[in-house]
Parts: structure tokens; C-alpha cells; sequence
């Protein structure tokens, strides 16, 4: 004759409350460890456009200066920034200004190359991480980059036009925010010069 134990007692009860709980443990670790990773993947997106955020330029623009420091090789930074969208704004309301923020980023990401890493670095600034791109290679993609997005914009009807800088590096930046500074620093000359134009920079 098995022995089974005493089914009538409490051990099976405690036995089994101890294995339910263990795999809702299990289960919650795992749970939590999908919405972390989730969470840090949101935190890289820029929710209305569905493109990288500041954080994420940040973040891939320091891994490719690392591998811009053992090849050898140049890259490149493109800043686009829009010209009068405020307009859009007031004249059309938030959406439609939203709507355009969205356009601008559907036509960046057909035109750039799947490696040509597209953000939107906040407002109506966006940027583009051109790895292995040298000065000339940048200044092509900018005016077509400039070309497609004022076509864009004039079939939608709004009055806006871009403006696109470049800023090609040839040594590895101290720092990653100055790269940014470097972007901030093209629009605003493309601004004073009259908007609606491509500029390219050498930084040595
Ligand atoms: N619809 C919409 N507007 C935004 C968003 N984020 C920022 N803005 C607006 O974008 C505008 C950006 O300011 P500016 O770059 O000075 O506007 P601009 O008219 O393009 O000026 P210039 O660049 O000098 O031509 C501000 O009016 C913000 O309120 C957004 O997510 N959606």
C-alpha cells in the first residue's frame, strides 16, 4: 500500500498556497522586468512622431563617436529646424502644427538611410546622426533633406520651409551636449542669414 500523506491536513493546502505564491513571484519578476524594459524603450521616444528622443541622441551619438574613435572614420550631425512654424500654430490650431511635426518625421525617415539615425530633439528641432559621412556626403543629404521637406510642405499648404545645418566632426567632442551646441549654433546663422537654407560646418 502508497503511502500519500494525510490529505485531510493542512500540509497540502500550505504546500500548494507556498507554490502559487512562488509563481506569482515568478510571474510579477517577469512582468516587471517586460514593463521595465518597455518603459526604457518609451523613455526613448518621442511620442508624437514616433521618433527617437534627445535622451536616444544622446545615448547612440556617444556610441558612434566611440566608433568613429577606433576607425578613424568622420561623421556627421544633421540639425533641421523649421522655419515659422509657430504660424502653423496660430493659424491652424495645435493639431494641425502636431500634424505637420508628424509629416516632417515620416518624410525623414523616408529619405534617410535606416542607419542615418532621425530624433526629435524637442519642438520643431529634429536631427540626424550621419555615421561615416564626411562634409561633402552631409551636405548632399542636407539640401535634399532641405528640397523634399519644403516640397512637403508646400503640397500640404503650410507656409513653413526648413532650415538644415551640418556639422561634420573630424575628432571625437569632449563632450556629447556640445555636439548639440555646435547645432544650435548652425540654425542660428542659417536664421540670421534669412532661414530656408543648408549649412555645413567642418569642426575640427
Ligand atoms: N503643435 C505643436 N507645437 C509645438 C510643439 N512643441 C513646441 N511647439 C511650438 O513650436 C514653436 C517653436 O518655436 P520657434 O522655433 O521659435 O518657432 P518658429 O516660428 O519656427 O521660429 P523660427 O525657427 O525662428 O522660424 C513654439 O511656438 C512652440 O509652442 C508640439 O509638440 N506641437
Amino acid at each position: 500500500m502508497w503511502y500519500v500523506g494525510d490529505l485531510s491536513s493542512g500540509h497540502w493546502v500550505t504546500g500548494f498556497a507556498r507554490l502559487l505564491g512562488l509563481i506569482l513571484v515568478v510571474m510579477s519578476w517577469g512582468r516587471f522586468h517586460e514593463v521595465s524594459c518597455l518603459l526604457g524603450e518609451l523613455s526613448m521616444v518621442d511620442s508624437l512622431t514616433g521618433l527617437q528622443n534627445r535622451r536616444a541622441c544622446l545615448l547612440r551619438g556617444q556610441a558612434e563617436f566611440a566608433r568613429m574613435h577606433r576607425t578613424g572614420e568622420q561623421l556627421s550631425l544633421m540639425f533641421i529646424d523649421l522655419d515659422n512654424f509657430k504660424t502653423v500654430n496660430d493659424q491652424f490650431g495645435h493639431k494641425a502644427g502636431d500634424r505637420l511635426l508628424r509629416m516632417t518625421a515620416a518624410e525623414l525617415r523616408r529619405v534617410l538611410r535606416h542607419s542615418d539615425f532621425a530624433v526629435r530633439l524637442g519642438g520643431d528641432e529634429f536631427a540626424t546622426i550621419l555615421p561615416g559621412t564626411d562634409g561633402a556626403g552631409g551636405r548632399s543629404l542636407a539640401e535634399i533633406v532641405h528640397i523634399c521637406l519644403n516640397r512637403l510642405f508646400e503640397i500640404a499648404g503650410f507656409d513653413v520651409s526648413a532650415s538644415v545645418g551640418v556639422a561634420t566632426f573630424r575628432a571625437v567632442p569632449a563632450h556629447f551636449e556640445e555636439v548639440l551646441q555646435r547645432g544650435d549654433e548652425l540654425m542660428y546663422e542659417i536664421k540670421r542669414a534669412g532661414k530656408d537654407g543648408v549649412l555645413q560646418r567642418d569642426v575640427e
